[in-house]
């Protein structure tokens, strides 16, 4: 919070950064749930006396906003969403402290799999994925509402249908036009819903979690295009858009998304010496390579969104 004091700009929050936990749901068939997450609380209030006057009568200890974590993850009996989740956090800290004015809460989810041994689902038996499910929360005391959710580290790559031609040429560039190159990324997505208040959210379970994975689900199938023909990419940009309108058109339940996309480079492999070549490239041996890479994101929002 953004306060004048003796003569200056003050703007500060507190809060406790990466609390884990890990629930375990059993229910009455033997069938087991886990989530692990990755918390992180920040308090926004308008008292600056702890700062200013050595006096810590309006501090909510970063302590008991730790325990806080484990006391809400105990009273979760029914497996909830991350998003849900960080919603009963922040409420929490928003109605039980008078000196709150706002909660933000991020958590990461760990990507627990459950395994399959011969096609059947395990009971309790679980592997790392690798991409995650992120959220992030603020509440303000009044009700008012932000939830994002998002997606981290989903690597995707085809090796054709890609290409990259048509760009300014200058004195510095030396990248041939191509219509032939691996594509690949590692996405980092965020979006928006567009409810302004805690009792505008939808009641049933694990709504959140359903329109994660349908969300990763258009990504990736945009990405890629039909498994027998594919799509055509004429750049990271134009499937990015693409990936981003998808979105927004599949989902009317979210108001603006936002896409990262790095352009992981996968460099022809050309080797020759003086008297001979050893390698020439046939669209078949690359360098990948992640340092340097380009960068390429954008946000698509619909025109009525306040987000
Ligand atoms: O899809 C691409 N977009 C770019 O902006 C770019 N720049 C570059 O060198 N290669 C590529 N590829």
């Amino acid at each position: 919070m953004s306060n004048k004091i003796e003569g200056f700009n003050f703007d500060q929050r507190h809060g406790k950064q990466r609390v884990r936990v890990a629930r375990v749901w059993r229910s009455e068939n033997g069938r087991h749930s886990i989530v692990e997450w990755n918390v992180g609380i920040s308090l926004l209030t308008d008292s600056v006396v702890a700062y200013t006057r050595d006096d810590n009568s309006d501090l909510v200890a970063t302590d008991t906003m730790k325990n806080t974590v484990y006391a809400k993850a105990k009273e979760c009996v029914e497996e909830l969403s991350v998003e849900d989740f960080a919603i009963r956090l922040a409420k929490h800290f928003t109605s039980l402290y008078q000196q709150v004015t706002a909660a933000l809460v991020k958590i990461v989810e760990k990507p627990w799999e459950r395994v399959s041994i011969d096609g059947q689902p395990h009971e309790h038996g679980f592997k790392l994925g690798s991409e995650k499910h992120t959220t992030e929360v603020i509440l303000k005391k009044s009700g008012a509402l932000k939830v994002t959710s998002g997606i981290e580290g989903l690597a995707l790559l085809k090796t054709t249908k890609s290409g990259f031609e048509g760009f300014i040429r200058d004195k510095y560039t030396v990248l041939p036009d191509t219509r032939e190159r691996i594509l690949a990324t590692d996405l980092t997505a965020s979006w928006t819903y567009p409810y302004e208040s805690i009792y505008s959210i939808p009641q049933k379970p694990l709504y959140f979690t359903e329109r994660y994975l349908s969300v990763k689900k258009v990504l990736a199938d945009t990405f890629y295009g039909p498994p027998k023909e594919g799509v055509y990419s004429p750049s990271v940009q134009s499937t990015l858009y693409h990936m981003a309108t998808n979105v927004l058109k599949g989902f009317p339940d979210i108001a603006t998304v936002q896409l990262k996309m790095p352009n992981i480079h996968f460099l022809p492999v050309n080797l020759s010496n003086k008297d001979n070549t050893i390698v020439k490239f046939e669209d078949d041996v690359y360098l990948p390579t992640d340092e340097p890479h380009g960068s390429i994101e954008a946000t698509l929002s619909r025109f009525w969104s306040k987000m």
